[in-house]
């Protein structure tokens, strides 16, 4: 639920993953708001400076602060919160995330996009092979957005 006021999005990663380089990180993360760029009027632009961000980005393990903590290896893979409670995205340290196509290892991209819906105001959908269905279901090489998708983010930001 809810919307960003602006249609430019700051945002910041303040704490990368213990077990992927941080240029592979920053790379992924990109790839994932440049995605919801090219179907919403959208665009983001990382903050590198300790300045604040709209987006604060953090991979975290366990109990972190808020009030969701994470699972260790596997079960929730990240938690992001609506504009209206901030946006942030916490991805959880103990998975082991990768840039790669893989069956074993979790899809950095593929986590983020979906996630990164849940910042811009996207709940779970219902239709399978959606981005926001509530699943991850691996990774194949040629990413889409499925039509729910799209459908989701242009009712909210047109
Ligand atoms: C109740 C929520 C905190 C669950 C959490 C989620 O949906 N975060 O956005 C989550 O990590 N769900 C897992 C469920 C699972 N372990 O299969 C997930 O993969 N969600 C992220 C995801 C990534 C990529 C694609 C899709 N469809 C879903
Ligand atoms: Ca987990
Ligand atoms: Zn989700």
């Amino acid at each position: 639920g809810s919307k960003w006021p602006e249609l430019k999005i700051t945002y910041r990663i303040t704490k990368y993953p213990s077990g992927l380089k941080k240029s592979k990180t920053d790379k992924d993360v990109k790839k994932a708001f440049d995605a919801w760029s090219e179907v919403s009027p959208l665009s983001f632009v990382q903050k590198t400076s300790r300045k604040q961000a709209d987006i604060e980005i953090s991979f975290e393990s366990g109990d972190h602060g808020d009030e969701d903590p994470f699972d260790g290896p596997g079960g929730i893979l990240a938690h992001a919160y609506f504009p209206a409670d901030g946006g942030d995205v916490h991805f959880d340290d103990d998975e082991i995330w990768t840039v790669k196509i893989s069956s074993q290892n979790i899809n950095l991209f593929r986590v983020a996009v979906h996630e990164f819906g849940h910042s811009l105001g996207l709940e779970h959908s219902k239709v399978r092979g959606a981005v926001m269905y509530p699943f991850y279901t691996g990774a194949d090489s040629d990413f889409q957005f499925h039509p729910d998708d799209i459908n989701g983010i242009q009712t909210i930001y047109g």
